[in-house]
């Protein structure tokens, strides 16, 4: 388990983690998305203490991370910029850092097999591609057989079958009990590996809840009805915490209802439904509402300044 109380990293004037309290659990896998520069490697790298908070703190399965005498055993992280000699091979690699906590050479052909290394395992690291990159720093992540996996952008660099192999992974992972906090950007990929989800924008947790909760945006219920007679259903609907938009001639959004009780309370009333259609946001629809104004570079200014730049030249 993972915990941060008012974590907070500022870097000069910028602050990068603005007071953020959260716990991962075991046993599920629990996405970690924003925007680019929200605080998602910041917060990773405070938690295995490769940075330290200008306040708050965070533990992990009970202790701060540079209190356990083998953190390899505990945590297993892939972060960004992992230092690995590029002469080295990747086997290499893993004996000596398996080495560093008496892990035997056994386990270190284990977790070479286990990421599909095998063929590259004895090539230097130098000549790695994005993706081999990646599939080594899971393999270290894994080396110590850890309760708890950190991994910042797995996917990154990784082709459609490397983005799966990881999805698997993880998921195995959580179903073994253990805790697995995964960051990305990707909302699609989230949506289908994430049991649990935590929304950072700005340093700030934007939203921290099961997918479900966050896909539903915890708002009432969303039905699209077509019916023949729009009014005479929507007057039969209202009431107190029930919304009716009109859409079109024969149809109506209606929140806070949910459908089979629109189905009952037109059939009671003799009017024809035609179409009942429970709606469900996307996971990008959620995240754009979560950080739509809490993205650092913000796509339209790009768009703004290249135009004003164009305008520059031509006056
Ligand atoms: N060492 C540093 N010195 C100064 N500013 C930093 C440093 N590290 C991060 N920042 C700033 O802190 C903010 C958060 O960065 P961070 O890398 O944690 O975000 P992120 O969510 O991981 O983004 P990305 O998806 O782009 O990696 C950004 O504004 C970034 O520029």
């Amino acid at each position: 388990m993972i915990e941060a109380h008012e974590l907070t990293k500022r870097f000069g004037g910028k602050t990068a983690v603005d007071g953020v309290t959260f716990s991962v659990q075991p046993g599920k896998v629990t996405g970690f998305l924003g925007p680019n520069g929200a605080g998602k490697s910041t917060t990773m790298r405070l938690i295995v203490g490769l940075d330290h908070p200008s306040s708050g703190s965070v533990s992990v399965n009970g202790k701060p991370y540079a209190r356990h005498r083998m953190p390899l055993h505990e945590v297993g992280a892939l972060l960004e910029a992992k230092a690995v000699h590029p002469r080295r091979s990747a086997y290499n690699h893993l004996r000596a850092l398996a080495a560093t906590e008496g892990i035997p050479a056994s386990r270190v052909n284990d977790v070479i097999d286990l990421t599909g290394l095998g063929p590259v395992a004895r090539k230097r690291v130098g000549g790695f591609s994005l993706g081999m990159g990646q599939r080594l720093g899971i393999a270290a992540a894994l080396l110590g057989d850890p309760q708890t996996l950190i991994l910042d952008e797995p996917v990154n660099g990784l082709d459609p079958e490397g983005v799966k192999w990881v999805r698997y992974l993880v998921k195995g992972l959580a179903a073994e009990g253990r805790t697995v906090f995964i960051s990305s950007h990707l909302m699609s990929e989230m949506a289908v590996t994430a049991d649990h989800l935590i929304v950072i924008g700005r340093g700030r947790i934007l939203a921290d809840a099961p997918i479900e909760t966050v896909l539903t945006g915890g708002q009432a219920e969303r039905v699209l009805v077509r019916t023949d007679d729009a009014d005479a259903l929507a007057a039969a609907l209202a009431g107190d915490g029930v919304e009716i938009r009109r859409e079109a001639a024969d149809e109506l959004t209606v929140l806070g209802l949910p459908a089979r009780r629109i189905a009952e309370t037109a059939f009671s009333r003799g009017i024809l439904v035609t179409g009942l259609i429970p709606q469900q946001e996307t996971l990008e629809d959620a995240y754009m509402e979560l950080t739509g104004g809490e993205v650092e570079y913000q796509s339209q200014q790009i768009g703004a300044q290249a135009l004003s730049a164009t305008e520059g030249r031509s006056s």
